[in-house]
């Protein structure tokens, strides 16, 4: 794997934080933990580098995460750590909230000044000035007196409770206000007197020193992913970094001389590059940090050229296209230290997953075709980035949903991941309803940008009946 040393200063533009606990997946997968057989690994294989037999899903799954391990912690920035699962006990350092304070805006007053206050007969404090939030000091309040005093302001020494201004005059002589004048526009504000027109009791909108959490306490364990909220925590605490597992950082590559960027005509027997977007998309939404290379040329010595130049940079490459049995591909031809393999899948036939570089980087190789290589960017990459990140769930979650549709053929000894929309139960049902979203084709890239789901079809089943149940991975 290679050093995150260099992790703060390789990030180009197309670099951002994507996002979710746990430590290496368990057998939930869609197809992980099934049969592993033997000489499968993609490492010293010698002579059982099968290019003939068919690999399951489950055992191309468990080679590439047998050879993954979650990246080593550094310190990273809050926002860095966005995502990451925190590798360190974090103790709060000082009592929060740090002082009392007031919740509200009004006054500061001692509560006996105010015990028998009606609208009738209100109270007529002295105002001795104002405490804005902020203030490093606050004036002692004194029977008779009260402090005009803003939400989160220090609570002053003497004072035992806060009205809310709605409770008041304002000070200005005509009953109730609804808000204070700016300080701004009137600056007496702050003197004079004001009428407080109801009693309030010790402590009331008051938010007493250490009420969230105390000195000493634990805040977050370590394990925990960090979302915003504890994110907001940390920096509640002063943390301004914070120990964590790092995002892995994906390199994504596709290939095909085809390939013309998003922008530029395509021209004859040319076609947009849509697999490097939509893969850097993906990882992103994994939680890496995706950098996408774009489309290289079915050129062997560039190819290799171009991923030896993006290994300092990579915790994993992707590559689509180039990994089938034509006279162009390129993948195969440039990374030979990688077992390609035919899977008992569809779409997702040809794969390849190895090592490469001093650092032996894993590098996942994905078929072009765009469905079959989003498909399998599901199945086995998002799972290889969340097990780096130590986090889960290292899979996406599958469900049981009927089917009223059905499905007409899938291919025998195939496990077919169709695209679908899952519509989740009602109130009164216990599964929900699955409906296929186009055909099987690989290239059907229209369907799979308004599919929310892959439903499975077992290798050994042929149709599906309509109304009959099936697994249903969700991806959203
Ligand atoms: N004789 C055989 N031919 C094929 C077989 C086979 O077993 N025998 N397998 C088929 C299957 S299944 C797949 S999947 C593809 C995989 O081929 P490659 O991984 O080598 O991919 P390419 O040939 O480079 O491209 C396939 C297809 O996808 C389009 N493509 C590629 N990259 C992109 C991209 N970045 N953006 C958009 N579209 C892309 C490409 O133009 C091709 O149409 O092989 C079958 N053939
Ligand atoms: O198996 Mo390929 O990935 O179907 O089109």
């Amino acid at each position: 794997m290679s050093s995150t040393a260099a992790r703060a200063t390789d990030q180009g533009p197309d670099h951002e934080p994507g996002s979710g606990p746990g430590p290496r997946p368990g057998s939930s997968g869609p197809g992980r933990g099934e049969d592993r057989g033997g000489g499968r690994g993609s490492e010293g294989r010698g002579e059982s580098r099968g290019a003939d037999r068919f690999w399951t899903v489950a055992e191309h799954l468990d080679d590439i995460l047998d050879h993954l391990h979650p990246l080593d912690p550094i310190e990273l920035q809050l926002l860095e750590a966005q995502g990451c699962v925190l590798v360190e006990d974090v103790t709060v350092p000082t009592a929060l909230p740090p002082f009392d304070n007031s919740s509200m805006d009004g006054y500061a007053v001692r509560t006996a000044d105010i015990a028998a206050a009606t609208e009738d007969y209100p109270a007529v404090l002295t105002v001795i000035g104002d405490i804005a939030a902020g203030s490093e000091t606050a004036p002692a309040v004194a029977p008779g007196e009260a402090a005009r005093i803003m939400t989160g302001a220090p609570l002053p020494p003497g004072a035992q409770a806060v009205v809310p201004v709605e409770w008041t005059d304002g000070g200005l002589g005509r009953g109730p206000v609804t808000a204070m004048p700016a300080h701004s526009e009137v600056p007496e504000g702050a003197s004079g007197r004001v009428r407080v027109y109801r009693p309030a009791t010790t402590g009331q909108h008051v938010r007493p020193r250490g009420c969230d959490a105390r000195a000493g306490e634990l805040a977050l364990s370590a394990g925990t992913v960090l979302g915003a909220p504890q994110i907001g925590l940390l920096a509640a605490l002063g943390r301004a970094t914070v120990r964590v597992r790092p995002r892995p950082r994906v390199v994504v590559l596709s290939t095909g001389s085809e390939l013309v960027q998003p922008g530029q005509e395509a021209g004859p027997g040319r076609i947009h590059d849509s697999n490097s977007f939509q893969l850097t998309a993906a990882a992103r939404d994994a939680g890496a940090i995706a950098f996408r290379v774009g489309a290289v040329a079915d050129d062997a010595g560039t190819l290799r050229a171009t991923v030896e130049d993006q290994l300092s940079r990579a915790d994993i490459v992707v590559t689509s296209g180039g990994v089938s049995v034509g006279a162009y591909d390129v993948v195969k031809e440039a990374m030979r230290e990688i077992d390609f393999r035919k899977l008992a899948m569809q779409p997702g036939k040809p794969q390849g997953f190895g090592r490469v570089g001093p650092d032996r980087v894993p590098f996942i190789a994905l078929p072009g075709n765009p469905v079959s290589s989003y498909v399998s960017f599901e199945l086995f990459v998002r799972p290889a980035i969340r097990t780096l990140m130590g986090t889960g769930p290292v899979h996406r979650p599958i469900v049981r949903a009927r089917c009223p549709e059905g499905v007409a053929s899938s291919p025998r000894g195939r496990r077919q991941f169709l695209r679908g929309w899952y519509d989740p139960p009602g109130m009164d049902a216990d599964t929900g309803l699955v409906t296929p979203v186009g055909g099987a084709g690989s290239h059907l890239i229209t369907a799979l940008a308004h599919a929310n789901a892959l439903i499975v079809v077992p290798e050994e089943t042929t149709e599906v009946a309509a109304g009959a149940e099936v697994d249903v991975v969700l991806l959203t």
